[in-house]
């Protein structure tokens, strides 16, 4: 009889489930690749399975839960009782990860997350094992299936954002609460990850700053097309240079939505798929994509690591970095203002960004009645200085409703 490898499972919905069939599905081929046939020692749900007599039982853990408790309580625990967890778990890893890897690296066994981050796309496996001695200056990414697959819905079809959400949690690709998905916390979560694997430096989920796509509508997806520029929303992690930093270099962890121009490397990047590319001198820049949600999608890139943890070690470092968080950052930006139509507007709206040194890349103007809509693609600039113009556009007395601004992504890639 060959000798078994126990897994416990803990989870057993949209991802937990898709795991124990391909799990039952793989279960010769892995032992023909190992040596060891795998098997499942119990499962935990609210309803059923213990979770004491699950991790005795078990080799390796395979945690599909989702939240912070009782995760985090359960992957500790099993990590000193000497097991392997596998995990799936973004906001866990955002929050605590410092703590599980050295819990990890203290009692010699595996934390393996690749489904943590674009779902089957091996974006973990890149940076910590092919991109381990580059330097990386930025990684960039649409790293939320559900926004992306709303955005898409929205500008294929005209689709309401309400029904192309309901539509994303119905083929499994939302978190259970899909809040975290369209205000950015999920993909922020994600970016969290990559930036500590990029630049070798703790990264928390709360120096993240994030915006979501609730506030997206269809007449921007409209606006977009008129501008030839794609919406997603962008993850990025970049260094930080001495300009707009006193000096100091650092780095910045943002997650936004952003217009892109046709020939962005995730432009093209439509449906539930992410895609993250990854920039450094050594390698210019490689684009990877892939499924980023959905129950079988994600199940492979667990048993992947599952198989992985079955054979050889490894664990996730120390950091050796300790690299300051900035916040203030450049971007171009879209902006979208209902104003009186009468003369002087433009003038005034133009006035009020040159003082705060924005300049206009482009104007699209529309007579609507007694009022006109205003959308405009504004040139680079440090977005403190965009905001206080944004501010002294709001208090201007023609404007019939708050300006909104989308950021957008214009430089050329490669490093
Ligand atoms: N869905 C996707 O496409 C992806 C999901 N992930 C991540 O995978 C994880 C699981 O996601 P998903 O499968 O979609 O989530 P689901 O909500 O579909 O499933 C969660 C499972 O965990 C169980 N569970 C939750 N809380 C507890 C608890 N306190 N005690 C015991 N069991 C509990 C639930 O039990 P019960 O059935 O009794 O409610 C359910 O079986 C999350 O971390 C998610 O972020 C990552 C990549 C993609
Ligand atoms: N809800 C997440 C699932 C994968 O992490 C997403 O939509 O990307």
């Amino acid at each position: 009889m060959p000798e078994t490898f126990d897994v416990g499972l803990l989870g057993h919905g949209t991802v937990g489930s898709a795991f124990a069939e391909l799990l039952d599905a793989r279960t010769e081929q892995i032992e023909t690749t190992t040596g060891l046939r795998p098997r499942l020692s119990g499962v935990l749900t609210r309803s059923r399975g213990d979770f004491d007599e699950i991790l005795a039982a078990s080799d390796l853990i395979v945690e599909v839960m989702g939240g912070v408790d009782p995760a985090r309580e359960y992957v500790l625990r099993a990590l000193r009782a000497g097991k392997h967890v596998v995990t799936a778990n973004k906001q866990l890893l955002s929050r605590h990860g410092e703590e599980l890897w050295a819990a990890a690296r203290e009692h010699g066994v595996q934390l393996r997350f690749e489904a943590s981050v674009g779902g089957v796309v091996p974006v973990i496996r890149v940076l910590q094992e092919t991109l381990a001695a580059a330097h990386i200056d930025r990684v960039t990414g649409i790293v939320n299936g559900t926004t992306n697959f709303i955005l898409s819905e929205m500008a294929r079809t005209g689709e309401a954002f309400s029904s192309a959400l309901a539509e994303a949690q119905r083929l499994g690709y939302a978190e259970a609460d899909p809040t975290d998905d369209v205000n950015g916390a999920d993909a922020a979560a994600k970016m969290a990850i990559l930036a500590r694997l990029a630049f070798d430096t703790p990264v928390h989920l709360d120096q993240v700053s994030y915006e979501g796509i609730e506030q997206i509508t269809p007449d921007d997806l409209e606006y977009a097309r008129e501008f030839g520029l794609g919406l997603k929303l962008i993850g990025t992690a970049e260094r930080i240079g001495h300009p707009t930093n006193e000096g100091r270099s650092g780095i910045s962890v943002r997650v936004h939505p952003a217009f892109l121009y046709p020939g962005h490397p995730l432009a093209s990047v439509a449906g539930p798929f992410n895609a993250v590319t990854i920039e450094s001198p050594a390698i210019t820049e490689i684009t990877i994509s892939g499924p980023g949600a959905g129950g079988p999608q994600t199940a492979s890139a667990v048993l992947g690591d599952v198989i992985s943890a079955m054979i050889p070690p490894a664990s996730t470092p120390e950091t050796s970095q300790r690299l300051p968080v900035v916040t203030d950052v450049a971007s171009a930006f879209y902006l979208h203002l209902d104003v009186d139509d009468e003369p002087g507007v433009l003038a005034q709206v133009a006035a009020a960004l040159g003082a705060h040194g924005v300049s206009v890349k482009s104007v699209v103007q529309k007579g609507l009645g007694d009022q006109a809509r205003l959308v405009m693609v504004l040139h680079r600039v440090p977005e403190r200085q965009f905001m206080a113009a944004l501010d002294e556009i709001a208090d201007l007395g023609f404007m019939r409703s708050r300006p909104r601004f989308i950021r957008v992504i214009e430089e050329e890639f490669g490093v």
